[in-house]
């Protein structure tokens, strides 16, 4: 597994975000790519404590890559805090919401990315307000990546707010300067093939491979399993 995340693969990445370690396991013997640690329970960005997450990366020895959500932070002295605290876990990437105020300073983005240098994603959300020159902030300031998730999981996905030509144009924008991007808000794996099509980095789930769609209920590597090979599934039709 290359330990990098391709800003162009041909094939869209699975992310899994998981609660513990067991869960990592189960995640990663099941076929996610990135496995993420996010605790469900606290909302669309819920951080878990470090020494979980520290126990995630020893879990997971680089059967996959890693990931950690880092909070949602509200103004630039606690952003570069929130992230430093998760780099020092050990994953491979830090996720971290970015109002859209905090998009607009550019200091407090750098000061951020020098915290988790060549690792960290901003998560954008589909609830906001989406300015074309978002991505191409975030590259200058540092970040590798940036994805779109969906703040409310009020049973609303990422196709009901975010329309094809809205999502194209974050992808599109996303690669043009080098940043991986990521799309997710309670997709299900029946959503793989029309997302895929924007060439996304990767995609990202835990409510749709829970059982019952409840993100906060367990994983289901079934569903994880269906996911990596609606993904494998891909080559095929693209290569007829
Ligand atoms: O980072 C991706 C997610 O954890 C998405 O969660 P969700 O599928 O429940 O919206």
């Amino acid at each position: 597994m290359s330990k990098l995340l391709p800003s162009a693969p041909a094939l869209p990445r699975l992310l899994v975000s998981v609660r513990d370690a067991a869960e990592a396991g189960l995640a990663a013997a099941a076929g996610a790519d990135l496995v993420d640690a996010k605790d469900p329970a606290r909302g669309a960005l819920g951080a878990l404590a470090p020494e979980m997450v520290r126990a995630i990366v020893a879990e997971i020895r680089g059967r996959a890559l890693t990931s950690a959500v880092a909070g949602e932070p509200g103004e630039g002295e606690a952003l570069a805090r929130c992230v430093a605290a998760m780099a020092g876990t050990g994953v491979d990437y830090v996720k971290v919401a970015l109002t859209p105020a905090l998009r607009a300073e550019p200091e407090a983005l750098a000061a951020a990315a020098r915290a988790a240098p060549q690792r960290l994603i901003a998560v954008l959300f589909a609830e906001d307000a989406l300015r074309p020159e978002d991505p191409a902030r975030l590259a200058a300031a540092g970040f590798v990546g940036a994805m779109i998730d969906t703040a409310g999981k009020d049973g609303r996905r990422l196709p009901d707010l975010l329309d094809v030509a809205r999502r194209d144009a974050f992808t599109q924008a996303c690669r043009a300067c080098g940043l991986v991007s990521g799309l997710a808000g309670s997709l299900r794996v029946e959503d793989i093939p029309l997302l895929a099509d924007h060439r996304p980095g990767y995609l990202g789930f835990r409510g749709g491979l829970c059982a019952g769609n409840r993100r906060t209920d367990a994983l289901d590597p079934a569903r994880i399993a269906a996911a990596a090979a609606a993904i494998r599934a891909l080559a095929r039709r693209d290569a007829a």
